[in-house]
């Protein structure tokens, strides 16, 4: 049975729980449960605190995990990146005082709050930096009015936290972020792991696909399908107006009204627009 670590809380939490969902998982915690058995699936889930989920996978008692790419980074664990899931996208940026700090130099001996020591650590060794690091589990934002740092160094998304504590970023980002599924490298060729690694791959592309059909006549063929060629190929049938043919092809939603807009100037006609509900690829 594939064991599955799920984040218990925080950002992470509630997207993952609605993609293994979306991919056909029954993890519905009705209280407090730790562990849930989705047997119909053969998996079972543990939810475990997001940074403490990269430690378990690595280790190997939990097979498969999903954490951030900047918890992941902050970890010794030995697992791996096996695919990124486009949710709990942020930014891992340092910011001080306003007009107090504007390069990386400036850094030099002064003391950075930050609940990611080993991701700042690494990142100001290969940097040469030498700065003394403050650990805070939580509110970093808050060390420097608070005294204990002169400068953090913390996850952005919005930068609306940062605002309120009155600081700016400044420097280059050390790392964007996104949630990941993780593994350990042995388990690279598990046929279980496979299975859950299709259908989340199934839910991305479900989400960020829309299907779309169009009627166009021949002549005109050729210029549709250079704005939508589709995943593979796209499927052409034959329409009773001989003159006519149909067209269903997968396409990008972000783009899909711009798509619509060209097939209509090339002739196309009955565009229509369906969202998925489910794919396999
Ligand atoms: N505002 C946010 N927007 C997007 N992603 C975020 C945001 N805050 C945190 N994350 C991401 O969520 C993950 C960390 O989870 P989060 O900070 O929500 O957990 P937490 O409950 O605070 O955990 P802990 O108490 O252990 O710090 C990281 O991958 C981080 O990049
Ligand atoms: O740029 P923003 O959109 O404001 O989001 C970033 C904030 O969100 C996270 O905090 P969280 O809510 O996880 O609290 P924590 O500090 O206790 O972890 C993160 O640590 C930042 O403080
Ligand atoms: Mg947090």
């Amino acid at each position: 049975m594939l064991r599955i670590a799920v984040p218990n809380k925080g950002s992470l939490s509630e997207p993952a729980i609605t993609m293994l969902t979306e991919a056909g998982y029954q993890l519905h915690r009705r209280g407090r449960e730790l562990v849930i058995s989705d047997h119909a699936n053969d998996v079972e889930f543990f939810f475990l605190r997001p940074r403490d989920i990269a430690v378990h996978v690595g280790h190997g008692t939990i097979h498969v995990g999903i954490t951030g790419r900047d918890l992941l980074r902050d970890s010794p664990s030995g697992a791996v990146e096996h695919r990124a899931l486009g949710f709990a996208r942020s930014t891992f940026r340092f910011a001080g005082p306003a007009g107090e700090f504007t390069s990386l130099e400036d850094i030099q001996g002064r003391r950075i709050a930050t609940s990611y020591d080993k991701l700042v650590r690494d990142y100001l060794n290969e940097a040469g930096i030498d700065a003394e690091v403050v650990h805070l589990d939580g509110a970093v934002e808050s060390s420097v009015r608070l005294g204990v740092a002169d400068l953090i160094a913390d996850v952005v998304e919005t930068g609306g936290t940062l605002r309120a504590a009155g600081l700016e970023v400044f420097g280059d980002p050390l790392m964007q972020s996104e949630a990941l599924l993780i593994a350990r490298e042995d388990m690279r060729d598990n046929a279980a792991l496979a299975t859950l690694d299709r259908r989340l791959e199934g839910v991305l592309v479900a989400r960020s696909y829309v299907l779309v059909d169009y009627n166009v006549r021949e002549r005109d063929l050729n210029a549709a399908i250079a704005i939508t060629p589709g995943l593979n190929s796209p499927t052409i049938s034959p329409l009773m107006n001989t003159e006519w043919l149909a067209v269903r092809v997968m396409v990008k939603a972000e783009n899909i009204n711009s798509v619509m807009d060209r097939l209509y100037a090339e002739g196309a006609r009955a565009i229509i627009v369906t969202k998925l509900a489910a794919s396999r690829i």
